[in-house]
């Protein structure tokens, strides 16, 4: 007797709210990255530009104001969308290479940017700001790196080379 209550040593520990958090710091990442696209098909064939640092300064203002409200780390939450807007501009570029270098991968139909593309990357960015809130102490803690390495590993797997290039450089800074 006795079996039941020994303790096996390799017993993972059950994911901690704010170790899920952190996942859903990579899925929301990734699905921000996956507008990109629309926003690059926004930008093909026109004359705007992949950067645009007013739009750049109006989110993270944004953001930090909303962080404010919220309670949350303003440091943190401009730091992590600082990458957002980095990693989102890394997967413009390489679609704009891959439809110069493949014209007929190009897309053929352009998205309104201002009416339906950027509300959608403000939304995203309202349930990344809860995330942020939510996963703060595994951030700001030891465990951080290795906690963000295995949701990274996880939401990296459905996506393709160059989104999976983007999700890295959007969680490069998310711990302190
Ligand atoms: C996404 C866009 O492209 C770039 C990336 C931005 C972002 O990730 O929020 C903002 C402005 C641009 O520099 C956009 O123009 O809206």
């Amino acid at each position: 007797g006795g079996g039941a209550e020994q303790k096996k040593a390799a017993e993972p520990t059950a994911p901690s709210p704010a170790d899920k958090a952190v996942v859903s710091i990579a899925s929301l990442a990734s699905e921000r990255l996956g507008i990109a696209d629309r926003v690059a098909a926004s930008k093909w064939g026109t004359d705007k530009p992949i950067e645009d640092p007013p739009r750049e300064k109006q989110v993270l203002d944004d953001m930090a104001k909303r962080a404010s409200d919220m309670g949350v780390d303003g440091e943190a939450v401009q730091r992590i969308f600082r990458d957002q807007i980095e990693a989102n501009k890394l997967v413009q570029r390489g679609l704009h290479q891959q439809w110069t270098a493949a014209p007929a991968t190009a897309p053929t139909t352009r998205p309104d940017l201002a009416k339906e593309v950027r509300p959608a990357l403000d939304r995203i960015g309202g349930d990344l700001l809860t995330a942020i809130r939510d996963a703060q102490p595994v951030l700001t803690g030891p465990q951080c790196a290795a906690s963000v390495e295995r949701a990274r590993t996880q939401v990296a797997a459905s996506l393709d080379e160059l989104h999976r290039q983007g999700l890295e450089r959007a969680l490069l800074h998310a711990c302190r």
